[in-house]
């Protein structure tokens, strides 16, 4: 039976691509999703496998990070507009360029003392809690997920442990960017007590983990988590202890060199945002004196 090729495409999709802009202390996130498509002469690929119409899909990877770079991103339309036309007038092949784009916003942590370079991502976190009650007493254990923050500034990780697979350059100006999942535990625990104003609790203990998070100058995630940690036992009397789980949520800076473009941090670059593997920083904060009773794994609660 004879066949022929019907509509086809190809192109790289899902480029994470973070571009920070520095405007004095103030820095700018452009946080974008790119997924290039193309089409046009590409019957021979797949007749005969000849690529001479091809222009790799990694190419259209390169090129979106390069663009971030040397033209920057006004708008996800603007640079869509931009990559389309470069594809459908530098190469002879291709008819149709479709660029894709989601764009995720942030919004600045607000009052934290540096706040110039400390964001959190648009849209609402998931508040949680569980309540265990066994006829005497209780146990309240709240917390959040899906809190996405970032320091695009403030942030080093270097002095750590080097063995024959190590091959991690130091970095003293990195992105820390993470997933807040946590809960915290309420010493509150029979009804002669005074119950605790829970939706002010909640908003306290958010306001103190992001300002924490905005305001520490980051050696580690490990550290930055143990100061979200003690932030919240230090100013909220109803909570003894605090469990994270943090994603480090990595942000490579794009070798762009290979193309003459210099991706400094200092002068504002782009990233590739990496979504796995992702190292995973977890670690519990407890009042003196108080017992840890937040299981290890938050999964299970
Ligand atoms: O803050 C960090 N903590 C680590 O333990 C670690 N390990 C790593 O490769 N990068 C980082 N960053």
């Amino acid at each position: 039976m004879p066949t022929i090729l019907g509509q086809n495409q190809y192109g790289k999709a899902e480029n994470r691509v973070v571009k920070i802009t520095r405007d004095g202390a103030t820095h700018h996130i452009k946080d974008l999703n790119v997924s290039v498509s193309l089409s046009g002469d590409m019957e021979e690929v797949h007749y005969s496998g000849s690529n001479a119409n091809v222009l790799p899909t990694d190419t259209t990877k390169n090129t979106v990070y390069a663009f971030a770079k040397q033209y920057g991103i006004e708008s996800a339309e603007q640079f869509g507009i931009h990559l389309a036309r470069h594809f459908v007038t530098s190469q002879e092949p291709i008819r149709t360029a479709r660029i894709r784009i989601e764009e995720y916003a942030w919004e600045r942590i607000e009052n934290a003392g540096q706040g110039a370079h400390s964001f959190v991502r648009k849209g609402q976190e998931t508040r949680l809690t569980q309540i265990t009650y066994d006829g005497e007493g209780w146990e309240v254990v709240s917390g959040l997920k899906d809190l996405v923050v970032m320091n695009s500034t403030n942030s080093e990780f270097w002095g750590y442990v080097k063995d024959e697979y190590t091959t991690l350059p130091e970095a003293y100006d990195r992105i820390l960017a993470t997933e807040v999942s946590s809960r915290w535990r309420f010493n509150w625990t029979d009804d002669e007590q005074e119950a605790p104003d829970w939706d002010t609790s909640y908003e306290q203990v958010k306001e103190h983990m992001l300002r924490a998070f905005a305001e520490t100058y980051s050696l580690s995630l490990q550290q930055t988590l143990y100061r979200m940690g003690a932030r919240i036992i230090d100013h909220r009397d109803e909570i003894d202890e605090v469990r994270f789980s943090l994603p480090n949520k990595h942000h490579f800076l794009a070798d762009l060199e290979p193309f003459g473009l210099k991706n400094d941090t200092a002068d504002g670059a782009v990233y590739f945002a990496a979504d796995r593997p992702y190292g995973l920083i977890e670690a519990t904060v407890l009042r003196d004196g108080c017992e840890a009773r937040i299981p290890v794994d938050l999964s299970n609660l």
